[in-house]
């Protein structure tokens, strides 16, 4: 039977999505993910998505990594996820989906998609740079002359000195004059940078105003793939209320050979 797959972006951060509500996917095969994902000899993409049923939610997003790794939560998948969903006809212009970290909500006005993140508690702050989990785990680091600075090369070696094998995304910032933050984010997962990471740049947001650095709300971040806003309430220490916003969209679809 032919497999349709949709392409979809979010502020550059691209992925094949699959709906597989009837199953049949191989889901457990990583190097059949790793050659879709792949940009010379496959659609190419940054991760690959599943949109199954759930009992107890609209949909269930699960989600793999182009190195066809299962990967943690995604920020801008859960938002095509969420276009996606509404373009199958299964939800309106909301929803409520589970994915690797738990129930997401999210909204859909017009080609913007505004998805709830999980709460953020712990947040671990070293001499220059901070460590938080928004679904996946992020480390955000202030760096001057960020859009000259080598995220590939400064993100592998953090990503494997710092965290090992199970390793982390490296996030760099840097807070522009206007108040808009600039984020430059290293996927564990990709092992590269990409356009833009949505669980990332809630991470800096988060970390920015933890250290009051930038108490601003909502957050406006540029991302090299487009500009995204982070909003959030702070209660005892705790981030709650978490919403990331931005644009998402269809950008073709076709069949698996
Ligand atoms: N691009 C994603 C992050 C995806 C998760 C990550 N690469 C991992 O498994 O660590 C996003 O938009 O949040």
């Amino acid at each position: 039977m032919e497999q349709l797959f949709y392409k979809y972006q979010a502020t550059g951060n691209d992925f094949i999505l699959i709906d597989n509500r009837l199953g049949g996917f191989p889901g457990n095969d990583s190097s059949h993910i790793a050659n879709l994902c792949h940009r010379r000899f496959g659609i190419g993409a940054d991760g690959l998505i599943l949109l199954e049923n759930d009992p107890g939610a609209d949909f269930r997003m699960v989600y793999f990594n182009s190195d066809g790794r299962p990967g943690s939560m995604c920020g801008n998948g859960g938002r095509c996820i969420t276009a996606f969903a509404k373009f199958l006809g299964i939800v309106g212009d909301t929803c409520r989906f589970v994915a690797s970290d738990g129930l997401h909500e999210a909204r859909i006005s017009g080609e913007s998609v505004s998805l709830r993140m999980a709460d953020v508690g712990e947040i671990r702050h070293k001499k220059n740079y901070s460590f938080l989990n928004t679904g996946s785990p992020h480390h955000v680091q202030e760096v001057s002359g960020l859009e000259a600075y080598d995220v590939d090369r400064e993100g592998k070696r953090l990503r494997y000195s710092l965290y090992g094998e199970p390793g982390s995304n490296i996030n760099f910032v840097e807070l522009q004059p206007d108040g808009v933050l600039h984020v430059r984010t290293y996927e564990r997962g990709v092992e590269a940078e990409t356009y833009s990471c949505g669980t990332g740049v809630t991470a800096a947001a988060i970390a920015m105003e933890a250290q009051g650095k930038h108490p601003e709300q909502p957050t406006r971040i540029r991302t090299r793939g487009g500009d995204l806003e982070v909003a959030f309430r702070k209660d005892a220490g705790a981030y709650t209320d978490i919403w990331l916003t931005g644009p998402a969209r269809m950008v073709f679809k076709g069949t698996l050979s």
